[in-house]
C-alpha cells in the first residue's frame, strides 16, 4: 500500500497530519436518490471538524460512509490508513461514533452496556479505562443504574460512553447537543475539548451554528450532497465576514440626505443610528469617504462600533446562494 502522503496528494488539505481521506465519494440510495455527489474531504488528525449544512444535506449519509455503515456507490475511503472496505475493521476500530437516535438496551446498567461495546470491537477489558469514560462524562454514579432510569441527558452521555469504549483515535458525533439544555452543551462541548487535548480527532456534524462558531477548527458545508466550502473556521470569518460600523448620532434624522443614499447604508428606524456595511478585506471601505460626506451634511455622532458578522449570516448566505 502507498505511503498516506502519496495517496492524498490531490487532496489540497492533505498532508502528514491526514487522518481520513474522503475521495470521489458519492451514494444513491436505493430509492434512486443521490445523497452524495461525488465528496472530496481529508480530516487532520486531531481537529475538531463541524460539518454543516441543512436538513437533508447528506451529513448523516457521509459520516456514516466513513464509519462503514452505508456503502458508497463510487468512491474511497481511507481512515488512519485503512480502506474502509478492504480493511473494514480495522478502519472501523479507529472509529467511536455517536449517532443522532438514542439507541441502548433499556435494561442493561450503565457499566454493563459500556463493557459490552467495548467487547464488541475484541479489545480485552479494561476496567479501569470504563472507570475513566465514566467519571469524565459524570457517569460513575449512576454506572449501577439501568439505562431505561436515566434522564435524556444521561443517555447520551451513555452513547458517548459507548463510543469511546474501545479507545477510538476518531470521534464522529452527529448532532450531538440537539435538544440538550444549555448546562449539558457546555459540558459536552467541555468533553470534546478534552477529547482532543488527549489525541482525539472530531467531527461533528450540528444545526448550531455558535457550535461551530464555539468549537470548530475548520468548517465544512455541505448542501444537497455536495460539499461546498471547506475552511479554516477563522479564516471563513475573516474572508467571507461583513463588517458592520454603527454610528450612533447625536439628533435623530428623519431621512437620509438624498447624495448619501446608496445601498451599503441603512438609517435605523427610529433615525438615531446609521449602518455602514462593508468588506472586510477591501483596501477601500469607503469610510474615510462616508465621514467625510457626514461632516459635510452636519451629521455629528456620539458614539460607534463594529461588528463582524456572525459564522450564521455566512453560512446562510452560502447555502441561501445555492438554493
Ligand atoms: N436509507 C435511505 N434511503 C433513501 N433515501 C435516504 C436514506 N437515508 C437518507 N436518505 C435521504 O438522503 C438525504 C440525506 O439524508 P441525511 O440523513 O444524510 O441528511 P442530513 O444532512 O443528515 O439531514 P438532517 O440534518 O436532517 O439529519 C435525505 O434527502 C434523505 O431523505
Amino acid at each position: 500500500m502507498k505511503p498516506l502522503d502519496d495517496r492524498l496528494a490531490p487532496h489540497s488539505a492533505s498532508g502528514p497530519d491526514a487522518v481520513i481521506a474522503v475521495s470521489g465519494l458519492s451514494k444513491t440510495y436505493a430509492s434512486g436518490f443521490q445523497a452524495l455527489r461525488d465528496v472530496n474531504l481529508t480530516i487532520r488528525r486531531q481537529e475538531i471538524f463541524a460539518l454543516l449544512g441543512p436538513n437533508g444535506a447528506g451529513k448523516t449519509t457521509l459520516i456514516s460512509t466513513i464509519c462503514g455503515i452505508v456503502n458508497p456507490t463510487t468512491g474511497q475511503v481511507n481512515v488512519d490508513g485503512h480502506d474502509i472496505i478492504r480493511d473494514y475493521r480495522a478502519a472501523r476500530t479507529k472509529i467511536g461514533l455517536v449517532p443522532q437516535e438514542l439507541s441502548t438496551d433499556a435494561f442493561e446498567s450503565v457499566w454493563d452496556t459500556v463493557k459490552f461495546s467495548r467487547g464488541l470491537f475484541g479489545k480485552a477489558p479494561n476496567p479501569a479505562y470504563i472507570e475513566k469514560i465514566l467519571k469524565d462524562l459524570s457517569l460513575w454514579d449512576k454506572r449501577d443504574t439501568k439505562i431505561r432510569a436515566l434522564s435524556g441527558g444521561m443517555k447520551r452521555r451513555v452513547m458517548i460512553a459507548k463510543a469511546l469504549s474501545h479507545e477510538p483515535e476518531i470521534l464522529f458525533l452527529d448532532e450531538p447537543t440537539a435538544g440538550v439544555d444549555v448546562e449539558l452543551r457546555r459540558d459536552m462541548w467541555e468533553m470534546v475539548r478534552r477529547l482532543r487535548e488527549n489525541g482525539v480527532t472530531i467531527i461533528l456534524t450540528t444545526h448550531y451554528i455558535e457550535e461551530a462558531e464555539e468549537m470548530a477548527d475548520r468548517v465544512g458545508v455541505i448542501s444537497k450532497g455536495e460539499i461546498i466550502l471547506v475552511e479554516d473556521k477563522t479564516a471563513l470569518m475573516r474572508k467571507l465576514g461583513k463588517k458592520q460600523l454603527t454610528l450612533h448620532l447625536q439628533a435623530p434624522l428623519q431621512v437620509l440626505p438624498p447624495d448619501l443614499r446608496n445601498p451599503q447604508l441603512e438609517l435605523s428606524a427610529d433615525g438615531t443610528e446609521l449602518v455602514y456595511t462593508f468588506d472586510a478585506q477591501s483596501d477601500q471601505t469607503g469610510i474615510t469617504e462616508l465621514l467625510r460626506h457626514l461632516t459635510e451634511h452636519g451629521i455629528d455622532f456620539k458614539d460607534l462600533n463594529t461588528t463582524q458578522s456572525s459564522l450564521e449570516e455566512i453560512f446562510v448566505s452560502l447555502v441561501g446562494a445555492r438554493a
